[in-house]
């Protein structure tokens, strides 16, 4: 693969304007719209049954929107568009005989221009496992192949649905990292996930959704920044912290939280009033505070 990396000015590579997606009464998709940049790692974050499976099989063309309109480089999506992206299934439902080489040979005739397989074989580290039969895979090396599947047309976008879910954090570790390798050739990627730190690690910009509506989009960065104060200060929630404040803390997960942007002065302040600090915790906060700030509960870990 060769590098390209990412642009000053990026080009538009999927827009999706106003999607809509019913079943019967149910909108499952409800007035979507993103941008995926050329180069840049997209995810849509959500928790169970926000509209995240269903906005990825539409922006695939595997399942027509109800209304709306999806872009790939600013024409609507025609003919060739499958040989142009590459999509990450959860699962084969091919014969259980077949060995990882077969399964890359089979799936190698469905399209016009493949990949180098050695080079292939060699991304996503299956050199080893080639004679081995696909159903005989561990979790993370099935992931692995699902990968090698998705790229073997050389995809300008790539779609991952939940890559890393049941996978043991080493594997999940490792995919991340296959992921930064094929980002930083220039492919285009959009995946969803429930895993924050996933998002964190991987993603330049991300979506957080929720019945179907996008709540906020930006870096994740910008995202925290845009939402909190700089620091959170926490204490257990039994204790008792000397009356009323200025502004009142939450109670979360057994613990008082309280943004702020000066710790030394809320520090002074527990002081002054004799609180017990023994159990006093102070973080920046992240996307797993967005996202509960935002959707009023916890994604998914
Ligand atoms: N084919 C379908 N027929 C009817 N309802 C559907 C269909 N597909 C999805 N839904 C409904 O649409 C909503 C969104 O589902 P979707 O699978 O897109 O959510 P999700 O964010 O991917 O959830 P999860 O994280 O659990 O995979 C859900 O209420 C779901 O039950």
């Amino acid at each position: 693969m060769q590098e390209r990396g990412r642009v000053q000015n990026p080009a538009i590579v999927l827009q999706a304007q106003n999607l809509v997606k019913r079943f019967g009464d149910l909108v499952a998709v409800d007035q979507l719209s993103l941008a995926l940049e050329e180069g840049e790692c997209f995810g849509l974050l959500g928790p169970n049954g926000a509209g995240k499976s269903t906005t990825l099989e539409m922006l695939e063309g595997i399942l027509p929107p109800t209304s709306g309109e999806i872009l790939f480089d600013g024409e609507p999506l025609k003919g060739d568009y499958r040989q142009q992206i590459g999509i990450q299934f959860q699962a084969t439902a091919l014969p259980e005989y077949l060995s990882v080489n077969d399964c890359l040979t089979l799936f190698s005739s469905l399209y016009r221009h493949t990949m180098d397989s050695a080079e292939l074989v060699r991304i996503c580290r299956l050199e080893a496992l080639l004679p081995q039969r696909h159903s005989t895979l561990s979790g993370g090396q099935r992931q692995r192949l699902l990968l090698a599947l998705a790229l073997l047309n050389r995809p300008r976008l790539l779609f991952l649905d939940e890559p890393t879910t049941g996978l043991d954090p080493q594997a999940r570790h490792n995919f991340w990292q296959l992921i930064r390798d094929i980002r930083s050739t220039g492919t285009t990627i959009l995946l969803t996930t429930h895993y924050m730190d996933e998002a964190e690690q991987l993603c330049d910009r991300i979506a957080i959704m929720d019945h179907g509506r996008v709540l906020r989009q930006d870096t994740p960065a910008r995202l925290i920044e845009q939402e909190f104060r700089a620091r959170l200060v926490s204490l257990p929630a039994d204790l008792s912290l000397g009356g009323q404040w200025t502004r009142p803390w939450v109670v979360r997960n057994g613990r008082q939280e309280y943004h702020t942007d000066d710790v030394n002065q809320v520090l002074t302040e527990l002081q002054r009033r004799r609180v017990d600090l023994t159990g006093l915790n102070v973080r920046r906060p992240n996307l797993e505070d967005l996202f509960l700030k935002l959707t009023g509960h916890q994604l998914r870990s």
